[in-house]
């Protein structure tokens, strides 16, 4: 499998997905840090990648997302955002209506 087939069996596998820099529990980046945080909030299951131990998948979802950073949150395959956006879409509002759906402003 090529990293491209590898990215998007991860995304095809798991509808929440947060590429990152170490592990929810221990985040090993401030961006990282802060965006589990607003997920860990909002309270919905999410898978991760820790990009510290893929360096192939570190550098092909650069280029697979056309996005140069992380952390990068993808929902049901689709670029969400990094640090900056999740933490506004947090803040918002937004980010609890696009993880929970109908139930958001519940
Ligand atoms: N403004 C960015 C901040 C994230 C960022 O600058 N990430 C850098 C430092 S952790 C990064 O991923 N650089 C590329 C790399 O480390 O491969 C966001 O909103 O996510
Ligand atoms: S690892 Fe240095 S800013 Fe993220």
């Amino acid at each position: 499998m090529d990293v491209n087939q590898r990215i998007e069996s991860q995304l095809k596998e798991n509808p929440v997905l947060l590429y990152m820099k170490g592990t929810p529990d221990f985040p090993q980046c401030g961006f990282s840090g802060q965006t589990v945080a607003a997920l860990k909030e909002v309270g919905k299951p999410f898978a991760f990648v820790n990009i510290f131990e893929d360096p192939e998948i570190r550098e092909g979802l650069k280029a697979y997302s056309n996005w140069p950073t992380f952390p990068q949150l993808y929902v049901n395959g689709e670029l969400i955002g990094g640090c900056d956006i999740i933490v506004e879409m947090y803040r918002s509002g937004e980010l609890h209506t696009l993880l929970n759906g109908e139930e958001a402003g519940a």
